[in-house]
């Protein structure tokens, strides 16, 4: 008789860590999808779906939703945190403990450590030490249509050859499609610093500002990319990539990003705390914006649309004013 697999753990039971979790059941993995809220579980438990984010996408019979985490973390080798890059050291905090030691961290948040602009490997090291299989899965990938089964394409990156492939295997099926990659560094800064260009996406389009100026916005937003993420160590290459160009083409084209509607409410003069309200989902480009905008200062690298954003985020410009700040820079040659 064929041995049942040993569940897998998710963590976070959100849009994109439903969606995830469903990709591993449909490939007949057993799977444990935490959420923090008892009756948003006990809703997803009796309705079979998850009504708040992901309505009407019914869980496969091997997807079992849980609110208590220590005796579950204590059983599984394979974890998988989708929860909001704010809340990631917390949930380190609070699996620690209780971790075989055998298991190994991947995770799906794409962001900084607020505060600190740490990157998560460097939480998950600092607080899990250097010995433990850690990875990440980035790339450009709306919940929704993962979820409704459409071809998808993202990066698994992880220093730990073997474990990448073990999680390429786990994810991948006929409409999921992983690839790999050892540039850890490089595929979270491209998952955080094109939620930042979806902001400016967002705005440059609610002011009406046409095809050419989101075309502009991307391009230079990925050369703002490249500077800043080949500073800190990743990879050119990686940026030309799904983590990175993959991702900034989608969330700055498509209204489903909500970084982008995020920036659209901002250009017709919602304030931001009414934007991201109206949301009512978590917006990574905000918290993004302060971290990727200090350290740039920090370590002198120019990020001018990174810069803007930040200056209509903090108030101290309106939309407009930023875009024209944009336009009003000297004149330089385009690659440098
Ligand atoms: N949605 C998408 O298409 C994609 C999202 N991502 C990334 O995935 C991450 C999660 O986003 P997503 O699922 O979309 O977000 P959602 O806004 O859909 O859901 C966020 C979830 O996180 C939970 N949460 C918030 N704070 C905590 C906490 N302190 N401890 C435990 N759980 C918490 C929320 O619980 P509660 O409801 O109780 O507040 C909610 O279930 C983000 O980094 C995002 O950038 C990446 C690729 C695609
Ligand atoms: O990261 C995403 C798709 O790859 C989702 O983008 P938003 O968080 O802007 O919705």
């Amino acid at each position: 008789m064929a041995v049942p697999p040993e569940p897998i753990l998710v963590l976070g039971a959100g849009s994109w860590g439903t969606a995830l979790a469903m990709v591993l059941a449909h490939n007949g993995q057993s799977v444990w999808l935490w959420g923090r809220n008892p009756d948003h579980v006990q809703a997803m438990i009796s309705s079979r779906q998850n009504t708040r984010f992901l309505p009407n996408h019914y869980f496969p019979e091997t997807l079992q939703p849980i609110t208590h985490l220590t005796p579950y973390v204590s059983q599984v080798k394979e974890i998988i945190i989708v929860v909001p890059s704010h809340a990631f050291r917390e949930i380190l905090n609070k699996i620690a403990p209780n971790l075989l030691p055998q298991a190994r961290i991947c995770w799906a948040t794409k962001g900084l450590e607020n505060q600190s602009g740490l990157l998560l490997h460097q939480v998950a090291e600092h607080r899990l030490g250097n010995r433990r299989p850690l990875a990440v899965l980035v790339g450009p990938s709306f919940a929704k249509e993962v979820a409704m089964g459409l071809p998808t394409a993202v990066t698994i990156a992880s220093q730990w050859t073997q474990y990448a492939q073990e999680l390429v295997n786990l994810f991948h099926n006929h409409y999921f499609r992983p690839y790999t990659s050892s540039d850890i560094i490089g595929v979270q800064l491209g998952g955080a610093i094109k939620n930042i260009m979806a902001i400016a996406a967002g705005i440059a389009d609610g002011l009406g500002l046409g095809a050419n100026t989101r075309a502009a916005l991307i391009t230079r937003g990925l050369a703002e990319m490249v500077r800043f993420g080949t500073a800190l160590g990743g990879q050119r290459e990686t940026f030309m990539g799904l983590a990175g160009l993959g991702d900034l083409v989608l969330t700055c084209t498509d209204n489903q990003s909500r970084n982008r509607r995020f920036g659209y409410a901002l250009a017709l003069g919602n304030s931001v705390q009414q934007a991201q309200q109206d949301i009512g989902q978590v917006v990574e480009g905000i918290s993004a914006t302060y971290e990727i905008s200090r350290l740039a200062r920090q370590w002198e690298i120019d990020m001018p649309i990174v810069e803007q954003v930040n200056q209509v985020l903090q108030n101290n410009c309106t939309p407009s004013q930023a875009v024209q700040a944009l336009l009003s820079r000297e004149p330089k040659p385009e690659i440098l």
